[in-house]
């Protein structure tokens, strides 16, 4: 799988294309795809201390790593990380030179109650650091309810929730802001990711499911 989609990534070279592999499979996924970006799906915020079972920024690093994913949903439930925490694994990943793609996404009750947007755009407020240097920071609109589900946003949504995302980033680092990527993620697929990447603020997909195979995920590079 990785070969192949190491070279649809190669055929594709005007789009950035990146795997986030669990921890164990960081360093054997850049052996065996050395083109590809390869990235986790997390890191502690300490690069070193008392912290056992976790995963330092240096270590993934090491392990080959050039970006990481922060506050993915399943996170912030399971493991309980505030804002504050995923704050400052986003602030340890930049400061060592890494794509930081920090995740936000309202529950599916928070939308039905109209809050979606005052959700996100809270979550962005405390998640993202105030400054930073080194690594390019990226923001993952993640909507729980449409997370391996099969349920996805309406580009009307996604429009709508980017365009706030938008708002948010360009009112508080100004050009900066302007030039920070914002990605849709949700049961993204080979039939629907041409509509969504087509929506305007959609400047890339963070694919969970339909990554795992190259006969789902090719498509979605080249619909890109
Ligand atoms: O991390 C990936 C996202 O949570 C999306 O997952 P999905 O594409 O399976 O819905």
């Amino acid at each position: 799988e990785m070969d192949a989609i190491a070279a649809a990534a190669s055929r594709r070279a005007d789009v950035d294309t990146g795997i986030c592999p669990p921890f164990t499979l960081i360093a054997p996924a850049k052996e065996r795809a050395p083109s590809l970006a390869i990235g986790a799906q997390d890191c502690h915020a300490k690069d070193k201390g008392a912290h056992t079972g976790c995963v330092s920024v240096p270590m993934i690093r090491e392990a080959g790593a050039t970006m990481v994913i922060v506050g993915h949903s399943e996170r912030r439930a399971d493991q309980h990380e505030t804002d504050a925490d995923v704050r400052a694994k986003a602030q340890a990943a930049l400061a060592e030179g890494l794509l930081t793609i920090v995740c936000v996404g309202e529950s599916e009750s928070q939308r039905e109650a109209g809050d979606a947007a005052t959700v996100v755009t809270g979550q962005l407020a405390g998640s993202l650091p105030d400054d930073w240097r080194g690594g390019e920071l990226t923001v993952a609109y993640e909507p729980i309810w449409a997370i391996g589900t099969g349920k996805v946003a309406t580009p009307a949504d996604v429009a709508s929730m980017h365009a706030a995302i938008r708002a948010h980033l360009a009112a508080r680092f100004g050009p900066r802001g302007d030039a920070i990527r914002i990605l849709y993620g949700g049961s993204v697929k080979a039939d629907n990711a041409a509509e969504l990447l087509a929506v305007d603020d959609v400047d890339g997909a963070l694919v969970g499911g339909a990554s795992l195979t190259a006969a789902q995920f090719v498509p979605i590079i080249e619909a890109a």
